[in-house]
């Protein structure tokens, strides 16, 4: 039976459903594979299957979730079982308002990996009756770890490394017809190798962010439904929507503060490395932080927050 019932308008409104993708069967052997995939260190299979397990097990007393590989159908699955990115579901896919939009992976390692796991959305959301057909954005590269829904009126993107600035249009209409009404875009600078926004940002609850230094230094251009567009400086952009910024500074070996989720407004699910980091600032706005040790994942480049692809929170 489909899925139904896909709805998200915020980051931090009561996780009800997420959707998560079981490691590829395949090393990444040495550093030049690693290289080649956007991995910062080597890892084995078994290492990444005992990291998921625990995320599962972690996330699962929190909420449903669902594999998408049980979604998978049988002549996707060789290809995808070769795509040790996949679990880095949140790039593919995003849930704004009541669509699931698709995206097309800017990094030539995923792309194929990308088209496989839309199958497997579709199949999750359609019913494998019902064919392929998925809202997609198809005219340019957007991958959705650069997408924040900051509440229920606005969106937040960046436009960098792998988001790219022609999809900025496509975009707009997507975020205008999910009945979003304003849409905040940053560029984080490429030479920074900041590959998404997640790595550098997330929401801390309604009444702050947290963001990496520099950002301060890049303002928001603001589009409204209707046309008018503006530019904003950062800090500026957030306080005038009742938002503290709290700069960090990532510390650690993966330096993956930033890329944790909501299970609930007052509860953050973040790895192991970030959690101690994390803690005393969520908790100066009332946010507990559950952990979870996925150390061996986090070699991909990714944490909590790519990890996982939420696909139904209760509105704030
Ligand atoms: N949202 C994220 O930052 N996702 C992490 C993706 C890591 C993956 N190795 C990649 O290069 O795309």
């Amino acid at each position: 039976m489909p899925f139904t019932g896909i709805e998200c308008w915020s980051e931090s409104g009561l996780l009800e459903c997420v959707a998560v993708f079981r490691p590829a069967a395949l090393d990444v052997a040495t550093s030049l594979e690693a290289a080649a995939v956007g991995f910062t260190g080597t890892v084995t299979y078994q290492e990444t299957e005992e990291a998921f397990g625990r995320l599962k097990e972690t996330l699962g007393r929190f909420c449903a979730l669902v594999d998408l590989w049980d979604f998978l159908p049988s002549d996707e699955r060789a290809v995808s079982n070769a795509a040790v990115n996949r679990v880095f579901v949140r790039d593919t896919a995003a849930v704004v308002g009541g669509q699931l939009v698709t995206g097309n992976a800017a990094f030539p390692a995923r792309i194929a990996e990308f088209e496989t796991t839309h199958v497997a959305l579709s199949n999750l959301v359609r019913g494998p009756e019902q064919g392929a057909a998925l809202p997609e954005i198809r005219a340019a590269r957007v991958e959705f770890g650069d997408l924040f829904l900051l509440d229920s009126e606005r969106l937040l993107i960046n436009l960098g490394l792998r988001s790219d600035v022609r999809s900025l249009q496509t975009f707009l209409e997507v975020a205008w017809r999910a009945g979003f009404r304003e849409v905040g875009v940053l560029c984080i600078p490429e030479h920074l190798g900041i590959i998404h926004l997640d790595l550098a940002f997330n929401v801390l609850g309604p009444q702050a962010v947290v963001a990496r230094s520099f950002l301060r230094h890049f303002p928001i251009r603001v589009f409204q439904q209707g046309g008018a567009q503006r530019w904003e400086a950062f800090e500026a952009y957030f306080s005038a929507r009742g938002r503290r910024v709290i700069p960090f500074e990532p510390v650690g070996p993966g330096g993956f503060m930033s890329n944790y989720i909501f299970l609930g407004p007052q509860l953050i699910l973040a790895s192991e490395s970030a959690a101690s980091q994390l803690r005393p600032i969520a908790r100066d706005f009332g946010i507990e932080v559950e952990s979870v040790d996925i150390e061996a994942l986090e070699r991909g480049n990714g944490s909590v927050r790519c990890l996982t692809l939420p696909l139904k929170r209760q509105a704030l």
